[in-house]
């Protein structure tokens, strides 16, 4: 079935923030403007390490995605006094520059504040940032405005729900696995919330895995296929939720 959608809407707009090498990023620009993912333009691409090869592969989309890089230490260096919530504050306020449909946690691996959850789903104003008087307070009139609707916050992540929270997921699943504590590993996406990981599934699959394979060569270009796959399908999901097709 194609779907017609009248060109004068704009695109859905959508938001990613990366720390590393951004193949689940490539996957989601290869789905833009496909049946897939259609009708949507990524906006921005953020990352928290400088050497991100993900906003290398933003620079040379065709067009080419904006990006920006925002990383805690120089940010805590450069901000006497500020804290690590200010400085999820400061990535919020770059997201809503950018009045995203969806924000997309691709391989980002900080985690996030409440505070940034809060502005995320319009529950919080940005405060002018580190305004002594209203630092951490919600500035409300003196600062940004309030999200007028909530932009939903997606995260993948190499495990199933409730098995392995947390960094390093995918090395911890699979050597669980290899000494036969588990009998079944997979990946998700799921709705961010500040308990990490923990937030409602969107889309979850089991990947195939052998006893004694091996990671790097056997499991984890598995596991990547499956990501590139769920993180299109969430994404898309997601949009259709805020933005159903007959209000493009
Ligand atoms: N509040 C939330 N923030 C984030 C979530 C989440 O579910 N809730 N998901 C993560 C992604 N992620 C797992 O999917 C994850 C990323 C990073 C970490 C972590 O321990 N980070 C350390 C720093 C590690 C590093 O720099 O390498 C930290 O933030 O101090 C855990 C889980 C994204 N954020
Ligand atoms: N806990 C979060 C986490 O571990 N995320 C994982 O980081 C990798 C990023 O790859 P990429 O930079 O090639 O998209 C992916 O495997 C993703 O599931």
């Amino acid at each position: 079935m194609v779907t017609k959608i009248a060109t004068d809407t704009p695109p859905s707009r959508i938001a990613v923030l990366i720390s590393g090498s951004g193949t689940n990023l490539q996957a989601l620009i290869n789905a833009c403007n496909t049946p897939r993912l259609p009708h949507a333009q990524i906006v921005l691409v953020l990352s928290n390490r400088k050497a991100a090869y993900g906003l290398t592969r933003a620079a040379t989309a065709n067009p080419p995605i904006p990006t920006a890089y925002l990383g805690l230490p120089p940010f805590l260096r450069d901000n006497p006094g500020a804290t690590r919530a200010d400085y999820d504050l400061a990535v919020a306020r770059e997201v809503l520059k950018v009045r995203p449909d969806v924000l997309v946690l691709a391989g980002w691996m900080h985690i996030v504040s409440e505070g940034f959850l809060e502005v995320m789903q319009g529950g919080r104003a940005l405060s002018p940032l580190l305004s002594p008087e209203n630092k951490g307070e919600d500035a409300g009139e003196q600062g940004e405005p309030r999200v007028t609707r909530e932009i939903p916050v997606i995260n993948i992540h190499p495990a199933l729900p409730g098995q392995f929270d947390g960094a390093n997921a995918m090395e911890r699943g699979f050597e669980a696995f290899q000494r036969g504590e588990v009998d079944r590993l997979g990946v998700m996406v799921h709705r961010v919330i500040a308990e990490v990981d923990r937030g409602a599934p969107i889309i979850m699959r089991e990947v195939e895995v052998h006893k004694g394979e091996d990671l790097k060569n056997d499991y984890e270009p598995r596991m990547h296929r499956t990501e590139w796959d769920i993180i299109v399908e969430a994404t898309k999901l997601v949009l259709d939720e805020v933005r159903p097709i007959s209000n493009r």
